[in-house]
């Protein structure tokens, strides 16, 4: 079911293609995201100056928002190589020294889903951090001993959908953290129209704004719906993406006015008609659902909420009146909301 959303932010064969031709390499083409790309700036400047690494980043935020563009960033505006892994792929402590050990002064190691690092691996990236030093074991049984190794340099970025899931002590290694925010329409839209004028695509600004505006904040989505408006107008219309070609093609990918999909609209008519409005455990909501509780978590609900669709409480998840309205329905009185409210959101 997920597999076949449209507006999934999670990367799909399809985009790896061609998100190499518009993933974005400088961060001047780095668009949206300005605190970020404000400090980072600052940052990777005074590094270059220093001569010294990049001091290790973190970046989190939902999928698709340009966290592995952002890594690469990073490492083109350095000026140096950037060797990717990813947590569950670094089975063994070994899988993580023979990386780095191999890199170069002041390279980028970046690794994906940081969170899913073993905790024998994560051993061995805490003094690699701190002091580029590991600890290697020589040897085998009673012959046994372990060596200290020195590292290059390096910087450490790790990219996360979930930065509660991080150990403390990992965090704490971390001296840049950076968070990534849903972009705005506006943003949006220009990441459309340069993805457009790359791809050879004609494409109206009413039409690059209709997109963006169904694209759920992720420029993943933005590329991607482009790509289908474009199947449709070429089809259907003359070929170029104005606004009532985008409008149209959305419409019959069935994504909303919202940029919500099947999904978002069955997730809150499912909290609105099956649990009176709620709030309901996020694990009644995913049996109801039939899905997957991680995938709701992550890549549904985030943006429902920043949008003010549905309210995370401490005894579960709500609809928000904006919820029932968008279903057609009127929300019910306001009830004494504030004592459902959690402490930190
Ligand atoms: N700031 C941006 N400006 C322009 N395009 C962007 C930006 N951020 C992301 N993109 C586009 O969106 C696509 C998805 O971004 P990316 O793969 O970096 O997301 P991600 O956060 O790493 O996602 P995941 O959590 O699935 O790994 C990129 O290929 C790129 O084309
Ligand atoms: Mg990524």
């Amino acid at each position: 079911m997920t597999e076949a959303r449209i507006i999934t932010p999670q990367a799909q064969l399809e985009d790896e293609a061609l998100e190499a031709s518009i993933r974005p390499r400088r961060l001047a083409e780095y668009l949206g995201q300005a605190a970020v790309r404000e400090q980072l700036a600052i940052y990777i400047e005074a590094a270059k100056r220093r001569g010294g690494a990049l001091d290790h980043v973190l970046i989190f935020g939902p999928p698709g928002l340009g966290k592995t563009t952002l890594s690469q960033v990073i490492a083109n505006e350095l000026g140096v190589n950037l060797r990717a892994t990813s947590g569950p792929v670094l089975e063994r402590a070994g899988d993580l020294a023979a990386l780095l050990t191999n890199l170069e002064p002041h390279d980028v190691l970046f690794v994906d889903e940081i969170h899913r690092l073993s905790p024998l691996v994560e051993e061995v990236l805490y003094p690699a951090m701190e002091d580029f030093q590991i600890d290697i074991m020589i040897g085998e049984g009673p012959a046994a001993r372990s060596i200290k190794l020195d590292l290059p340099p390096f910087t450490l970025i790790g990219a996360t959908t979930r930065a509660g899931l991080l150990t403390a002590p990992l965090r704490d290694r971390f001296g840049i953290v950076q968070r990534l925010e849903f972009y705005s329409v506006e943003e949006l839209a220009a990441i459309v129209r340069r993805s457009a004028r790359i791809l050879g695509i004609a494409c109206a600004a009413e039409g690059a704004e209709e997109i963006a505006r169904r694209s759920r904040g992720t420029p993943r989505i933005a590329n991607r719906l482009l790509r289908r408006v474009r199947d449709y107008a070429e089809v259907r219309a003359d070929g170029r993406i104005d606004l009532a070609a985008a409008r149209a093609a959305m419409d019959m990918l069935k994504v909303d006015a919202e940029g919500f999909d099947e999904l978002d609209r069955r997730l809150l008519a499912t909290i609105v008609e099956t649990f009176d409005g709620g709030p309901v455990g996020v694990e009644s909501l995913a049996a109801a659902l039939s899905e997957d509780r991680g995938t709701l978590e992550d890549v549904v609900e985030p943006y429902l909420i920043q949008q003010g669709f549905l309210i995370r409480t401490a005894r579960g998840r709500m609809a928000a009146p904006r919820a029932w309205r968008h279903l057609g329905r009127v929300p019910p009185p306001r009830q004494a909301l504030p004592d459902l409210f959690e402490g930190g959101g």
